[in-house]
């Protein structure tokens, strides 16, 4: 279980969350809905040890997050990914779509693992891998980001507005992978996001809840 208790965070002196509760439980997508600006994103950085609360407490399968960010240990902070709404601001735009989606194993020292090639399967075909950002479309660089989340084979999978930003098509390709990755792995799922038949669509199948903050 991926679990924040109490968590408080400010900003200055504009505090967005005060005493925020969520469980991500391993095996199902849980939802997170709520109205803009109320701090979603926030706490999507928090589970995702990128972030300190001000106060609160964190655990992940049972272990006490205490450091953050890159101090966190190696094991904590691959167990928890996170995949942005905007995939041009979650990515270096010199480096290829392959390189990118093998981020993580340059930042781990773990050799590529050739079950973690999931290029294929996300449609990303070994031309496209070889181009920049700038020479692909939203879609295909959001496709790269995923891989780059799935290649460690997180417990858990934080979607922060994923697919906000793409067409039908392109959304349903990426949540039928998500799908598939938590059923072959067990991973637990959130899905924040402010489309309320996607989030039906997408908590049903594994009977998950959603969490709705004000
Ligand atoms: N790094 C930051 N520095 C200062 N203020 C921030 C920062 N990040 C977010 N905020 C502010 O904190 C509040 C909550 O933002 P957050 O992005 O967490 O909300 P959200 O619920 O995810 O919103 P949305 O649904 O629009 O993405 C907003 O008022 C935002 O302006």
């Amino acid at each position: 279980m991926l679990r924040a208790d109490g968590i408080t965070v400010a900003y200055g002196r504009q505090r967005v969350l005060r005493g925020a509760d969520l469980a991500v439980a391993p095996g199902v997508v849980t939802g997170l809905a709520g109205p803009s600006g109320c701090g979603k994103s926030t706490l999507a950085r928090v589970l995702a040890l990128l972030l300190r609360p001000d106060a609160g407490r964190l655990t992940v399968d049972g272990a006490e997050v205490h450091r953050w960010r890159h101090r966190a240990s190696r094991d904590l902070r691959t167990r928890v990914a996170l995949i942005f709404q905007q995939p041009r601001l979650a990515v270096d735009p010199r480096l290829t779509l392959r390189e990118i989606a093998a981020e993580p194993f340059h930042a781990t020292g773990r050799p590529p693992d050739p079950a973690a090639e999931l290029a294929d399967d996300l449609g990303l075909t070994s031309e496209l891998m070889v181009r920049r950002p700038h020479e692909v479309s939203d879609g295909q660089l959001q496709r790269a980001c995923v891989a780059r989340a799935l290649a460690l084979r997180p417990r858990y999978v934080i979607c922060d507005e994923m697919t906000t930003m793409l067409d039908a098509s392109t959304q349903a390709h990426l949540i039928a992978r998500l799908e598939a990755y938590r059923r072959e792995t067990g991973a637990g799922i959130l899905a924040i996001t402010h489309d309320e038949e996607l989030l039906t669509r997408w908590t049903e199948p594994s009977g998950g809840p959603t969490v709705r903050m004000s």
